[in-house]
């Protein structure tokens, strides 16, 4: 997995078409969002991940509190990018990574936003700039290290 933060003012977007031939069902409000004062996770699901989905949806959950801890960020943003990685894992794993992620996240008691997974979309990000505001992370599963 791959993961890119970015502390932000805000990020909002906006669905503008199917990206895959069966996207996420989303309602009518989560065509657009936006949320202020956030820690923004980009994240590429990769094939490596595979191996064992639960293994990195702990990991990722690790790595972003870790880093929402140090930014003093209570407000997150879970934004499925497919543009990080040459080796993505299948459709269907990558939701339910990202959905768990989602849920991890807002059992541990942050404010939790997600963007909706197959679609192509707008969106408006607000870096924050200090030393901390852009940071990225590889998780893998430790089966995949042994190789
Ligand atoms: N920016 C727009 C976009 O990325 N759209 C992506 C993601 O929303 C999602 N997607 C598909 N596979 C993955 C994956 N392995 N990891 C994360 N997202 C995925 O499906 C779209 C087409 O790849």
């Amino acid at each position: 997995m791959r993961v890119l933060l970015i502390h932000s003012d805000y990020i909002e977007y906006e669905v503008k078409d199917k990206a895959l031939k069966n996207p996420e069902l989303i309602s009518d409000e989560m065509k657009k969002g936006r949320m202020d004062e956030v820690l923004v996770a980009f994240i590429s699901v990769e094939k490596v991940d595979e191996k064992n989905p639960n293994e990195i949806v702990d990991k990722a959950v690790e790595e972003i509190v870790n880093v929402a801890k140090q930014v003093k960020a209570e407000n997150l943003f879970v934004y499925p990018f497919a543009h990080l990685s040459s080796e993505l894992a299948k459709p269907s794993v990558a939701l339910e990574v990202l959905k768990k992620i989602e849920e991890k996240l807002k059992e541990k008691g942050y404010n939790v936003g997600r963007a909706p997974f197959g679609y192509y979309k707008a969106f408006k990000i607000s870096c924050k700039g200090h030393p901390l505001a852009e940071l990225s992370r590889t998780i893998v599963p430790e089966a995949a290290k042994e190789e």
